[in-house]
């Protein structure tokens, strides 16, 4: 059997292929696992000290947040202290993949957790933000308070490391409807999404970072 390595994918194929990976048994929290540990590596590489490095993680209330979630705990195992921003009620977390990473996050001391409605408050003296606002659940609009919060990361001269998509982008056309993060590295999972190449100066350089799913997940989807 052949699978097409370089295609470039829709958010309805990436959604397709993540249920039948998951209909396999390779549940989605381990590929939230994955995309959360490959990431932190990228940060790692750039900053081999995380101690002396001030991270600050955006979290949405979707999966994009929840893998942001388990960006953090691993920017932790490296010894880093970053700063968690749940835009949002964590009662309202969509997923249990998503809200079983933010308990964790809630016994870790060694990472400070801000819940807020009004990001605009918060002193944003970070060299490094981790964007997990939103991935490929786009639709409409940007809403608050992820629409403020955007505005602030973008304010901030800090490197911008976007999870799967930079927050504001359509993944299947590229365009930015609204407003966007302006990432500096956008790694994105498993595949390409086929709109982000041409909102490259929204993401930055774009990494695919395959995040375990067992290719036979791409059999009626791509193949
Ligand atoms: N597809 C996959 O195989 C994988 C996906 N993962 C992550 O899951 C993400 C997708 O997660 P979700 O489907 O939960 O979606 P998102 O986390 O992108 O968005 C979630 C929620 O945001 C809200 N929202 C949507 N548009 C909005 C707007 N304009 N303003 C304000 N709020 C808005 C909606 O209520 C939506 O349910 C991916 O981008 C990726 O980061 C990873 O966990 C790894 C595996
Ligand atoms: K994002």
């Amino acid at each position: 059997m052949k699978f097409n390595i370089d295609m470039e994918i829709t958010v309805k194929q990436m959604m397709q292929i993540e249920e039948n990976g998951h209909q396999m048994g390779f549940f989605r929290k381990l590929m939230m696992e994955n995309a959360g540990a490959i990431t932190t590596r990228h940060i790692v590489e750039r900053y081999p000290d995380l101690r002396s490095v001030k991270i600050f993680v955006f979290a949405g209330l979707g999966n994009n947040g929840g893998d942001a979630f388990v960006v953090a705990r691993h920017i932790a195992a490296f010894d880093g202290n970053p700063t968690v921003v749940l835009l949002g009620n964590p009662d309202k977390i969509k997923t249990e993949e998503a809200n079983s990473n933010w308990k964790i996050l809630e016994k870790m001391n060694s990472i400070n957790l801000i819940i807020t409605s009004d990001p605009s408050k918060i002193m944003l003296d970070a060299d490094v933000i981790v964007d997990g606002i939103l991935g490929t659940g786009i639709y409409g609009k940007i809403r608050e308070p992820y629409s403020s919060a955007i505005d602030l990361i973008n304010k901030s001269n800090a490197f911008k490391l976007s999870v799967d998509v930079p927050s504001g982008l359509d993944p299947d056309t590229g365009i930015v409807h609204d407003k966007c993060v302006k990432a500096d590295l956008t790694i994105t999972y498993h595949k390409m999404k086929i709109g982000m190449p041409k909102g490259q100066d929204m993401c930055g350089t774009i990494v695919v970072e395959k995040i375990g799913i067992p290719p036979e997940a791409e059999i009626g989807v791509l193949s």
